[in-house]
Parts: structure tokens; C-alpha cells; sequence
């Protein structure tokens, strides 16, 4: 599991380290990984440190003082270093003194010095960072982000907030960000991991608690959470999944959630809907049923919404069902939250950002520009595990830490790719997988197929669901 965690606990760890560490150790650890990064990326560009021009933009905190260590360490090795100092009266004083004993210099030419740069290292702020850049800082960081220049963020690329990766104003677009001691939340959620490019985490030795405050599955979680049947699994055993979705006008709804939830490890799929024959052409394999939900026969989850309508009878009598349900699309809409609440057996909804603003009664634009507080607020106010879908699916529930998927494509912002996600997702509740594990694996594996299926080119949904497969085999693999 790749974990994040918010400013104020980092703090308190390196606190706590400092205190046993002799005074500077630690900032000597994180320039060392720092500037080891560094002459890496200059080394992959086909270059060499030696006689490469790097400037260092320098705020008045320690993210700058990393920076100038950094660069003294790179001027050591031959590299030409400028330092351009945003308050040159409280830079990092000894790490100045450790730049100009390396042979580095100070700017006095910043703009002619970063058009002419090689490597930049943003230094402006890290963790100390405190609402949007002042306006010198922004015009570096708007300098830096259009340079030629490779541009490494120090900790985090300036300008973004940490704890929540929102991005309120102007900031630093960096090709790499170099992190010390753990990925801060802002690293893993649009829109400021976009403007953090490849990150690299430096161990200083920081020891953190056991919750994180935000966790990424990795290919080892996916792998050990899918189901796989045994030797004495039959398909009921393996789980039904009902779906509950598609209309006389929307019936490719009900084809591609079915499409998902095929392969999302259940041993069966039931529709019940008015789009059984465009269902059963398809996916013959499908048991299909035309009357009420309740009378469908025995599910262990159902999926309700992709293509609904207005069909608010079929959203009630499935929340009425004592098994997981997740409700996507229309049934959104039409589940009423004390409803939801209501109900003893768990509940995922998987809005995308629009949804979720309908139901927070909140701007589409708020919820995207703030992700991870939208999708906490919606997670209480429904007491409901909630996965929202975008750039970056994020999945949070009461008491839980909030998971952030690592996979995906901006190729999957294509129509019915939701249905396919709410049909595998809930096939893997089916399964027996928790609301969370369910909605993580299944925007994993949902990512993943999309990425292998686009290979950089467009695709459809149909090619998502056909995705899955491989993206399964992917993920077991490793
Ligand atoms: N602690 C440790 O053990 C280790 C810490 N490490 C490193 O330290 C970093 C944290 O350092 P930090 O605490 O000094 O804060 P930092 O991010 O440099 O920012 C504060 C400065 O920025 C300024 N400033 C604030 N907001 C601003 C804005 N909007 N626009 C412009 N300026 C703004 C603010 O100015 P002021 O308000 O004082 O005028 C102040 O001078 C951390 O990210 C990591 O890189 C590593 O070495 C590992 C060991
Ligand atoms: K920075």
C-alpha cells in the first residue's frame, strides 16, 4: 500500500526524529536524495552534472535550504549553480554558505539564468507553504513552468496545497518531485499530483503512525483482495450479482454494466430491467428477469442506476434488499439520503463530479478544484462508503482511511465507461469484497483495462469491459 500523510503529522515525526538526530541531519539526508535524483535526471536527459547549468529558486524556509544543499552538492561535481533568492536577507544561511564554498553563485540575472537552465529545483516552499504564492514567487514559478528546463519540485512542487491537493492560484508545473519521508496527500490528488510529474520518494527515516490519512492499492493489495475460486466454488458460491439497470431509451446502459460486472469475479449476473433482450443478445450467459427486483431471485449485491430513468420503484425496492447495493447514475438521483442512511446492510454510491455536486448541493467546478474534502463531506452526510470518479477516483468512508486509485487514463472519459465500473465493482461486492476493497479493486483493474485498451489512443467503453481481463491477469501477475 502506498500511503500519504498531511502536513501536521509529518511535522510531528520530524520532530520527534530531530530530536535524536544531531542538529541539520536531517536536512543533510533529504538534499543527499535530492541532489542523487537530480544527477539522475541529468544523466537520463543524456547529459552529464558535470558542466550542466541548474538553477535553484530559493524561498526563505527550509525547502529553500534543501535546494541550496542540493545545489552545492551538484556544483561539486561540476555542475554550474545559480541560487535565485526570493528574500536574500533570510535564505538558509548555511546552505548559501555551503553553495558559494562549492563554487555556486548567486543570481543576479534570474530570468536570462532560467531560460538558460538545464535543471531547476524548486525551493520556493514545501510543507511551510501558507495560501497562494505571493507574487514574486508565482512569477518564478510561472518562469520555471514554461522554461526548457527539466524542473524537479522540492517536497512538492510550490503553490499547491499539501493536505488536500487543491490549487487556488499559480504554481510551479514540475517534471519530478522529490519527497522526503512520505507522499503528502497533494503528491497522489488532482490537480496538484498533474503538476507534480514522477515523484520520488527520499527515505529520511521518519517514523509515521499506522493510519495514514490517505492510501493508494499497489499491484500486491490488488492481487491479494481478487477473488479467486476454489476448488469447491460453484457460481453460487462465487456470488450473484443483480443488475438493476438500462431503460426502453438507455438499454446500452444495462449491456455494458452487465459487460463489468461479467468480469468482475462474480459466478453469475442477474438483470432486471426492461432491456433483458439487448442484455441477452450480448451476454447470453445473463439470467435475466422482467418483474420487480425483490422477486428476482437471490443476489448477494446489486448494482442500481446506470441507464435508469426515472424508474424510482426499482431504486426503492433494491434499497429495501438486505445486501451490499451500489447505487450509480439516475439511482443516485432518486435514492433519497435517509434512505441510504437507513439501511443496515452497506452501501457504495459512485458519482462523478457532476453527481456528487448535485447531491453536496455544491458547484461541479467546487468538487473538482476540491476532491478529497467533497468526497469525505458526501461520505458522512450519506453514511455510505462513496467512490468519486474523475482524474483522480478517490474512495472514502465513515471512519476509513480514504483511498486514492493509481491507475487510469484520461482516455476513460468516454460514455458508459461508469456502467462498466458500477457492474464490475459491484460483482466484486458480490464476491464478498468490503464497499471499499470492492470500489478500490474495481477502479484499479477499471484503470488499468482502460490504459491497456487505449495504449494512447482513444477507445470506448465496450473496449474497457474487454480490458478488464487483462488488466486482472496484470494485476495477479506481479
Ligand atoms: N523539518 C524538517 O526536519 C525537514 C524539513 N525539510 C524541508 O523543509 C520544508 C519545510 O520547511 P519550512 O517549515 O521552513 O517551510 P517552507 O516550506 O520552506 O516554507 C516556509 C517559507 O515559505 C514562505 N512562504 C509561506 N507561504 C508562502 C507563499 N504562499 N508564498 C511565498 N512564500 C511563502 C514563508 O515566508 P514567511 O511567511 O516567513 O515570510 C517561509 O519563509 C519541507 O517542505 C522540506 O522541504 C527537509 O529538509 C527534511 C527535514
Ligand atoms: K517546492
Amino acid at each position: 500500500m502506498r500511503t500519504a500523510f498531511v502536513v501536521e503529522t509529518v511535522r510531528a515525526a520530524e520532530r520527534e526524529l530531530m530530536a535524536r538526530l544531531p542538529e541539520g541531519a536531517l536536512m543533510q539526508r533529504a538534499a543527499a536524495g535530492l541532489a542523487a535524483a537530480c544527477a539522475e535526471f541529468l544523466g537520463q536527459s543524456r547529459g552529464k552534472v558535470y558542466g550542466s547549468r541548474v538553477v535553484l529558486l530559493v524561498g526563505s524556509g527550509d525547502n529553500g535550504g534543501d535546494a541550496l544543499y542540493a545545489g552545492a552538492r551538484l556544483a561539486r561535481r561540476g555542475a554550474g549553480v545559480a541560487a535565485v533568492l526570493l528574500a536574500p536577507e533570510r535564505a538558509h544561511a548555511g546552505g548559501l554558505r555551503a553553495l558559494l564554498a562549492a563554487g555556486g553563485r548567486v543570481s543576479t540575472a534570474p530570468e536570462r539564468d532560467i531560460a538558460d537552465a538545464r535543471l531547476i529545483l524548486d525551493g520556493i516552499v514545501g510543507i511551510g507553504g501558507k495560501g497562494g504564492l505571493r507574487p514574486d514567487a508565482a512569477r518564478l514559478a510561472a518562469l520555471a513552468s514554461d522554461s526548457r528546463a527539466f524542473v524537479v519540485a522540492v517536497d512538492l512542487p510550490s503553490g499547491v496545497e499539501a493536505d488536500t491537493g487543491e490549487v487556488r492560484g499559480p504554481a510551479v508545473r514540475a517534471d519530478a518531485t522529490v519527497t522526503f519521508g512520505t507522499y503528502k496527500p497533494c503528491l497522489l490528488v488532482d490537480p496538484a499530483r498533474e503538476l507534480a510529474g514522477a515523484v520520488r520518494l527520499v527515505d529520511i527515516g521518519l517514523e509515521l503512525p499506522a493510519a495514514a490519512d490517505l492510501e493508494a492499492l499497489q499491484y500486491a493489495d490488488v492481487a491479494e483482495l481478487l477473488p479467486v475460486p476454489g476448488a469447491e466454488s460453484d457460481k453460487y458460491r462465487r456470488g450473484v450479482v443483480g443488475i438493476a439497470a438500462g431503460s426502453a431509451r438507455y438499454p446500452g446502459a444495462a449491456v455494458l454494466a452487465v459487460a463489468g460486472a461479467l468480469r468482475g469475479g462474480a459466478g453469475a449476473v442477474r438483470y432486471v430491467g426492461p432491456a433483458a433482450d439487448a442484455v441477452i443478445d450480448r451476454f447470453p450467459e445473463t439470467l435475466v428477469h422482467a418483474g420487480p427486483p425483490s422477486k428476482a431471485g437471490r443476489v448477494q449485491a446489486w448494482v442500481v442506476g446506470p441507464g435508469l430513468g426515472d424508474d424510482a420503484d426499482r431504486v426503492r425496492d433494491v434499497l429495501a434488499a438486505d445486501v451490499p447495493v451500489l447505487i450509480d447514475a439516475d439511482g443516485l438521483r432518486l435514492a433519497a439520503r435517509a434512505t441510504v442512511r437507513a439501511r443496515t446492510a452497506p452501501t457504495l454510491l459512485t458519482p462523478h463530479a457532476g453527481e456528487a455536486a448535485a447531491l453536496l448541493g455544491a458547484d461541479r467546478a467546487e468538487v473538482e478544484a476540491s476532491r478529497l474534502p467533497a468526497v469525505r463531506r458526501l461520505a458522512e452526510s450519506y453514511g455510505a462508503t462513496v467512490l468519486l470518479k474523475g482524474s483522480t477516483t478517490l474512495i472514502a468512508a465513515p471512519g476509513r482511511v480514504v483511498r486514492v486509485n493509481p491507475t487510469g487514463t484520461s482516455w476513460l472519459a468516454t460514455a458508459g465507461s461508469g456502467d462498466v465500473l458500477s457492474g464490475l465493482a459491484g460483482s466484486l461486492l458480490a464476491a464478498g469484497l468490503d464497499t471499499v476493497d470492492a470500489a478500490s479493486t474495481a477502479a484499479f483493474l477499471h484503470g488499468l483495462a482502460g490504459r491497456l485498451a487505449a495504449w494512447g489512443g482513444p477507445i470506448g467503453a465496450q473496449d474497457v469491459a474487454e480490458g478488464v481481463r487483462g488488466a486482472w491477469r496484470e494485476a495477479t501477475r506481479a
